[in-house]
């Protein structure tokens, strides 16, 4: 878990990774991971909403140095900051999810491996356990209304060694991504393919125009998974808090709470804002994680105190992948574990479970997306 040492004048944080990653990828590619939905109004608000809040550290605790190692419902993870899944990694690198996957588990990070991989689950995992022993993933799911495939597939990530199912509710259809429009950016390039769909009927296998993103899909597909398998299911892509009281009646082992990086629904509140709305509804009966513009770890430690038990990270992986591949990742996650180690010391907590909630203040003039 040594950081790797990149060359002089390598980025120093994820901003400059955004930058470094944006000079060598093909602009479609960097406009696909870059963009969201529409305006792109819910994109910037996930990162402003952060910076909007003030963390007042507490002084003279004798906290000691922090121990940043925790556990994510049950699964022993060295920092409170997981891989969200994304898509198509081959866009951005050759290695591809081999590389994400093997960065993960030497860092002992959480990897959420996605149903749209360019590698299949059963390569993702084999990688994982080349760099760690005991790596940590997890599958996440875009329920086909095709159940035979939609239970093939889970049973492909089980049989992998997944440990929880991650099912993606903000989809009943796709964004509206404007920069892939002017792009004309609908598809994966020839040669590229979504490696986990070889079961899926319809079209060209490996396709994403096989992919049925379907409003059909409903909370009895949540119960239905919940008698498909036995792993734990997190929902991810909550942001109603009524949404999160349903999932917890409906017994959910975790809930993500995200808005899918401002790619799905434009204009819908950043999620470091609805966070403690939900973590209210939930009343400590689920663990939560939140997505969605985390770019520092002092972002991590604001949404530790308002109740996540884990942060998760979709663009800054990629940017990190683009740049170096496997030490891109490897250096974007220690860079966090870095920077969370150092917002801990300065607000004199001693770990993940000591963030109080009073630590963070909420100075912006109005919560919520400003153009
Ligand atoms: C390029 C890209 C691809 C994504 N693909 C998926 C996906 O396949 N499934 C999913 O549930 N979320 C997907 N997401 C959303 C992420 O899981 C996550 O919610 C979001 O990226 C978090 O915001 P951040 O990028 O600001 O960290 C994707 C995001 C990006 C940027
Ligand atoms: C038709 C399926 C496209 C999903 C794209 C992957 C994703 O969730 C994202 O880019 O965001």
């Amino acid at each position: 878990m040594t950081a790797p040492s990149l060359p002089h004048g390598a980025p120093v944080n994820v901003r400059e990774f955004e930058q470094a990653a944006r000079m060598v990828l093909d602009p479609v590619h960097d406009d696909y991971v870059r963009g969201g939905a529409q305006d792109e109004v819910t994109v910037r608000a996930n990162e402003s909403a952060f910076a909007g809040l003030c963390l007042v550290p507490r002084v003279l605790r004798g906290a000691g140095e922090p121990v940043l190692r925790t556990a994510v419902l049950g699964h022993e993870a060295s920092m409170p900051v997981v891989i969200a899944p994304t898509a198509f990694h081959r866009l951005v690198h050759p290695d591809a999810e081999r590389a994400t996957a093997r960065a993960a588990a030497a860092e002992g990070v959480i990897m959420i491996a996605a149903m749209l991989s360019t590698v299949a689950i059963e390569d993702v995992a084999a990688e994982a356990r080349k760099a760690a022993t005991d790596p940590c993933l997890w599958f996440q799911l875009y329920p086909q209304p095709d159940l035979g495939f939609t239970r093939a597939i889970v049973q492909r990530a089980e049989a992998a060694g997944c440990r929880a199912l991650v099912v993606t509710a903000d989809s009943p259809a796709l964004g509206r991504a404007e920069r892939n429009d002017r792009n004309d950016f609908h598809d994966l390039p020839p040669g590229l393919r979504c490696e986990n769909l070889r079961e899926l009927r319809g079209g060209e296998p490996g396709s994403v125009r096989q992919v049925v993103l379907s409003p059909e899909i409903s909370w009895r597909h949540v119960e239905w998974l919940r008698e498909t398998t036995d792993l734990p299911i997190l929902v991810k892509g909550v942001l109603h808090p009524a949404d999160a009281a349903l999932a917890a009646d409906l017994g959910v082992d975790g809930i993500m709470v995200s808005n899918h990086g401002g790619r799905q629904l434009d204009t819908t509140p950043p999620t470091i804002a609805q966070l403690p709305r939900i973590a209210e509804a939930v009343a400590g009966r689920v663990p939560l994680l939140l997505d969605g513009g985390v770019r520092r770890g002092t972002d991590v430690i604001k949404a530790l105190a308002l109740g996540a038990a884990a942060v998760g990270i979709g663009r800054p992986v990629m940017w990190g992948l683009a740049v170096a591949g496997e030490d891109g990742v490897s250096a974007v996650l220690s860079m966090l574990r870095r920077e969370l180690a150092n917002a801990l010391a300065l607000c004199g907590c001693a770990g993940p479970a000591d963030v109080p909630r009073d630590l963070v203040m909420d100075i912006s003039a109005k919560e919520g997306c400003a153009r």
